[in-house]
């Protein structure tokens, strides 16, 4: 086995981002400038109301900017950047939102895992590249002991959240973004959610919203403010 040093790392860069919803007068997010570098987290806190979600919709998607760029620049060992930057695509991110577990569509854990994907794969190389996603999905998120047969309603509240998350990364994103990733749980789960949170950050960039700064605190690399209005302010990190 070798070791494999990546020549070059990739950082978000989010430019001047705002955004008004259509029909409306006023901007959600205002002139929203940040970067993150990837394996790393960055933690969005504020007043409810203030446009932590939308920031994630933006982000991931689901909402167009009405200004401002976002988007990938690989960066070389050298500090040189490597290429032009890319522009961020939808595909590249993964959104849990709050409860997540409430929109489960399926009746087993594996139809959950697959919702979407061709009933028939004639592809062999594509069938096996699903099916090792799939199965580093369920590593990554401790789910490996569970039968793939059960009902995920019939599962505990801490194990619906990992197979949330589950769910988000078969998608193999590059980010994940978290909204309220320890709502709803009880303190066993809400550690168990943090320990993940932990090993996930190990291999792609993790966006959270959250209200309970005191948990994540120890895994932040990065920490904004969101003022009222959808003003962005970079925090220092809390100790
Ligand atoms: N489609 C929309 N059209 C108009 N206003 C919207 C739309 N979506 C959200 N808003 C408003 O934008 C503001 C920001 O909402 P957002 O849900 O992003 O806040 P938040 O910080 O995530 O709040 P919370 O912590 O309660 O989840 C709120 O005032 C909300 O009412």
């Amino acid at each position: 086995m070798g070791i494999w040093v990546s020549a070059e790392y990739s950082c978000l860069q989010v430019q001047g981002v705002s955004y008004r919803a259509p029909g409306t007068q006023q901007n959600l997010l205002n002139q929203v400038t940040f970067s993150l570098p990837e394996k790393s987290l960055g933690l969005v806190y504020g007043r409810s109301g203030s446009g932590k979600t939308t920031l994630l919709q933006v982000l991931g998607g689901l909402a167009k900017p009405t200004e401002g760029s976002i988007y990938i620049q690989k960066t070389g060992l050298d500090g040189q950047l490597n290429q032009s930057p890319e522009t961020l695509s939808a595909s590249k991110v993964g959104i849990v939102f709050q409860f997540p577990e409430r929109f489960f569509l399926a009746d087993t854990v594996l139809e959950e895992l697959t919702f979407g994907w061709p009933r028939q794969l004639e592809d062999q190389l594509l069938r096996q590249r699903l099916v090792m996603r799939l199965e580093s999905a369920i590593r990554a998120v401790g789910l490996s002991g569970i039968s793939l047969d059960l009902n995920p309603r019939s599962l505990s509240d801490g194990f619906k959240r990992r197979l949330a998350l589950a769910v988000q990364l078969v998608r193999m994103p590059d980010i994940l973004l978290l909204d309220e990733p320890l709502a709803g749980l009880d303190w066993k789960a809400r550690t168990d959610v943090v320990k993940l949170l932990e090993t996930l950050k190990k291999e792609r960039m993790l966006i959270v919203v959250s209200h309970d700064l005191k948990e994540i605190s120890p895994l932040v690399d990065k920490a904004w403010r969101m003022d009222m209005g959808g003003f962005l302010i970079e925090e220092p990190l809390f100790t």
